[in-house]
């Protein structure tokens, strides 16, 4: 023990920690570190009597079973236990149990918060049982709340005993259990030993490890060992206290969004503002209808008034002349009933009433099928824009645009005159009318060489849709045309235009496949946003060029032709 007092006194073999640092404590010479009272900074005493911590320690390499000093290089032989086995250095921990509890007097202010904390352990007071303990005196024993501490303390002597808040109670050294009168240090790691139910268990003091039941068995401190327990159970704790948390605020942040929906929280809900904006959309939907229904309406009127107009006025007409052709058939008739004498007196007079007649003929057979057709029928067809289009046909302006080469000259004169032939490349453009089921399209077929693409916005005007013709067999061109085409989907005039790809020459073996071509266009990326087609097409035999067809009347048409008879 004298031995010991020397070391601790020894200023080689550890030093107070740097002269401005408040703390009263004390570090190994090797780390710098704190010296602690237990744990990896517990000082452990070497053969040669210097100090060092136990960490360090276990930094230090074996050499012959030995330990070599960090200072003086003497060699410290260690057991099986290796560090662990080594003597703590007592004296050195007496003093920094004293420094710690000088230095704790010296400030003993455990603020509120802390002892508010020791408070929710909810340890009865020793001295009181009414009052919760706060503070444990470590010479007493005893667990105090703050006003028994300072009764039970207050003289003198009693004032220097060690009070430190519950939490950091000083744990109780186990006793060994076939040697109570020495201190466990040890636990055995053989998994025999730990899993033992019956008996004196895996802790051991230093006989039964040398010489007795755990002789020879894998050991460690039973420090070490708990407080590896400990930090593992801190973490888990910290870890679900963390999950706890994050739990929390999901809650909180769920509990929001149901307030926000039902609007508890003052402000009107988002529920009842969804609510309110389906009524106001259609509502304002129910008076556009109302509108365009009547707007329809009045075009119905409309067409059936001039209609009914134009056949009454015809009607009128025709009684007119048919009154005076009959006239003159009487007066034709009785003229020739008279003798010679008369007729040759109204030779003249019937010359003119006929001839009056043959101007009447003439008109006649020059009013239009429309005007004399007998059907009554009122051909309707809705557009997708709600309007009613009364009539045979529907009108639609359509720009036919791609490469050179591509075939919309081809396709325009398949769709017009069924003919496929071979064409001239088109400087300008072509205009053709193409009737298909109640549809009238304008078709203009522009230019497609490199240096009349510049042409092509002069087209976009009032275009209800662009026929985009691509030649599908000509694989070197296609980048080419999938740059035209983006170029052609950026134009503002455009963006309402539906879109129909013709993915022409399909009859050119080896030509590429709608599903390339929308893949190697991007076309759901390219034309996201409006109405668009791709539609497999040669022009050579027509196929396809209907179905196109199909598509475009689609686009405009809300229904079919309604024959109102
Ligand atoms: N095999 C085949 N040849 C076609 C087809 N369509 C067009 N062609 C041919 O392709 C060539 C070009 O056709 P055009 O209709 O003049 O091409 P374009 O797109 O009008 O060309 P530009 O007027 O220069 O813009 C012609 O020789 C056509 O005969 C098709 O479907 N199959
Ligand atoms: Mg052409």
């Amino acid at each position: 023990m004298a031995g010991e007092i020397d070391h601790f006194n020894s200023y080689t073999f550890f030093r107070p920690v740097k002269p401005n640092s408040k703390a009263n404590v004390l570090e190994c010479r090797v780390c710098e570190d704190v010296f602690g009272l237990q744990g990896d900074k517990v000082p452990r005493l070497l053969y040669c009597g210097h100090t060092v911590c136990h960490a360090c320690l276990l930094r230090l390499p074996l050499r012959d079973n030995a330990v070599q000093c960090p200072f003086d290089r003497q060699p410290t032989p260690v057991g099986n236990s290796g560090v662990w086995g080594l003597k703590k250095n007592f004296a050195l921990l007496e003093l920094l149990e004293r420094l710690q509890y000088t230095h704790e007097r010296a400030t003993v202010l455990y603020t509120a918060d802390v002892l508010e904390k020791e408070r929710q352990l909810s340890v009865l007071c020793d001295e009181n049982e009414q009052h919760t303990a706060v503070l444990y005196c470590t010479v007493c024993t005893s667990h105090l709340c703050e006003e028994c501490s300072e009764l039970t303390h207050a003289t003198r002597t009693l004032a220097r005993h060690r009070r430190v808040p519950l939490s950091d109670k000083p744990r109780e050294k186990p006793k060994c259990p076939s040697h109570p009168s020495h201190v466990a240090e040890f636990t055995c790691l053989e998994d025999d030993c730990q899993t033992l139910q019956s008996g004196p268990g895996p802790i051991m003091c230093f006989i039964c490890k040398d010489y007795g039941r755990h002789k020879n068995h894998k050991h460690a401190l039973v420090e070490t060992e708990a407080e590896n327990i400990r930090v593992t159970v801190i973490n888990a704790v910290q870890h679900m206290r963390k999950f706890m948390e994050e739990i929390s605020e999901t809650m909180r942040k769920l509990e929001q969004v149901v307030q926000r929906l039902e609007g508890t929280g003052g402000e009107g809900g988002t529920a009842d503002i969804a609510r309110a904006l389906v009524q106001t959309y259609f509502h304002q939907l129910l008076e556009t209808l109302q509108l365009q229904e009547a707007a329809a309406m009045t075009a119905v009127d409309r067409y059936v008034r001039e209609r009914l107009c134009s056949l009454r006025q015809l009607q009128e007409d025709l009684a007119t002349s048919l009154s005076q052709v009959a006239g003159v058939c009487v007066q034709c008739e009785q003229t020739i009933q008279q003798d010679d004498t008369r007729v040759l007196a109204a030779a003249r007079e019937i010359k003119e009433a006929l001839s009056s007649v043959e101007k009447q003929q003439q008109q006649y057979s020059e009013l239009s099928p429309e005007q004399l057709q007998s059907d009554p029928s009122i051909p309707i067809t809705f557009t997708k824009d709600n309007r009613v289009h009364i009539g045979p046909k529907i009108e639609m302006r359509v720009v036919t645009l791609g490469l050179d080469g591509a075939g919309k000259t081809s396709v325009l004169f398949k769709l017009k005159q069924n003919e496929f032939m071979t064409m001239l490349p088109t400087i300008g453009f072509n205009v053709e009318t193409v009737e298909y089921k109640n549809l009238k399209f304008t078709i203009w077929d522009v230019g497609g060489q490199h240096k009349l693409r510049p042409l092509w916005k002069h087209y976009y005007l009032n275009t209800q849709a662009v026929v985009f013709v691509i030649d599908s067999s000509n694989h070197d061109r296609l980048a080419e045309a999938h740059s035209e085409l983006a170029k052609l989907m950026s134009e503002k005039e455009l963006k309402d235009a539906s879109l129909l790809i013709l993915a022409n020459k399909q009859d050119i073996p080896g030509c590429a496949t709608i599903e390339e071509l929308t893949e190697q266009f991007a076309l759901y990326k390219l034309c996201c946003g409006r109405s668009w087609h791709i539609q497999a097409c040669d022009a050579q035999s027509g196929t396809g060029l209907h179905d196109g067809l199909d598509w475009l009347s689609r686009q405009l048409v809300a229904a079919g032709v309604y024959d109102i008879v």
